[in-house]
């Protein structure tokens, strides 16, 4: 099943710098693990925001809201999830 995930990141302008670089880095991390999984195929950085368009192939709506869930960024971030179907006049 394939998702299409908006991610806006919000940290607090307050946060302490040294935090803040343990949180990211352990994002990238976890990001980067689901990737090499097959889990996260997609990932886009969008132009001048601190946003990103993701595509999530997991198995099920409950799978999918584990690894997000388990973001570390997830407390800061609003996410807004579409699932998609297939087209009926895409080329197979
Ligand atoms: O920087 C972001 O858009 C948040 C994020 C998701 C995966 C990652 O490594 O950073």
């Amino acid at each position: 099943m394939l998702f299409h995930v908006r991610m806006d990141v919000r940290l607090p302008s307050d946060m302490d710098p040294s935090v803040r670089a343990d949180i990211v880095a352990r994002e990238k991390a976890y990001s980067q693990k689901l990737q090499r999984e097959g889990k996260w195929p997609h990932l886009w950085r969008i132009v001048g925001e601190y946003s990103n368009i993701s595509i999530f192939d997991v198995n099920s709506n409950d799978e999918l809201h584990e690894l997000l869930s388990g973001l570390p960024l997830f407390p800061y971030m609003d996410i807004r999830v579409m699932p998609l179907a297939t087209h009926p006049s895409k080329v197979s």
